[in-house]
């Protein structure tokens, strides 16, 4: 039997430029053992993708701060403090840098995203003024005003214990420092070549290849090796 997968998406599931790889619509329809979608994106997202691979919506959305399995949704975590930080960056003269099409918020309830373009600094000045319930997470594709309650780790717990799969059954991939907490929740972790400092770390293994090659290569060992 293969094992159960925790999957980032963006920089794991995707190409260089962002596009999910084709290969993912192959791999993991197929995949006989649960597949959780684990990412920092809107809930939406995930749903999506796991509704057009023909799998089940077990989904980990805004870095854990909702989560959906066995169609049930928690919302987890309190968004008025992320809510209150980004209203402070605002008031301060910053720009969340979407510009005036704000889709990547648009469906968000528990935290706010910011572009990368948006001024850190300040940001960070603004998120540590308020205490310590509120962090700035980098993903590489977003910055992430989320409160520390929730992490894509704790979320795999709570899936987990509705499949009733131990959570160190799974197998989790990942590129950032938002799946850091999912890498100490899962037995076996791997981080793409394109990894963060963060998320290499974290990893047990670190991969060759980048982006979906990394995580096709991971899927095809894990394959084999339960042939
Ligand atoms: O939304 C982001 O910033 C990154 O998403 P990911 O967790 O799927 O990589
Ligand atoms: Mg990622």
């Amino acid at each position: 039997m293969v094992p159960p997968l925790a999957l980032d998406i963006d920089g794991t599931l995707t190409t260089a430029s962002g596009r999910i790889d084709a290969r993912v619509f192959e791999l993991l329809p197929e995949w006989d053992a649960p597949v959780v979608l684990a990412t920092g994106k809107a809930f939406p997202y995930p749903v999506a993708l796991a509704h057009f691979l023909g799998r089940a919506e077990t989904v980990i959305a805004e870095n854990g701060g909702v989560v959906h399995v066995d169609d049930e949704t928690a919302v987890l975590g309190d968004s008025a403090a992320p809510r209150a930080v980004v209203e402070a960056f605002r008031e301060r003269g910053g720009d969340l840098g979407w510009g005036g099409r704000d889709t990547v918020n648009r469906w968000r309830e528990t935290e706010v995203a910011l572009s990368l373009d948006a001024d850190e600094a300040l940001l960070r000045e603004v998120a540590a003024a308020a205490g310590g319930d509120v962090e700035v997470v980098d993903t590489g594709y977003a910055f992430h005003v989320k409160s520390t309650g929730v992490s894509k780790g704790r979320g795999l717990e709570r899936v987990a214990e509705a499949l009733g799969v131990e959570p160190d059954k799974f197998v989790a991939i990942g590129d950032s420092e938002n799946d850091v907490s999912t890498f100490a929740v899962a037995g076996e972790s791997y981080a793409v070549a394109n990894a963060d400092a963060a998320a290499r770390e974290a990893a047990d293994v670190v991969v060759e290849e980048p982006y979906m090659d990394g995580t096709a290569g991971v899927l095809a060992d894990l394959r084999k090796r339960t042939a």
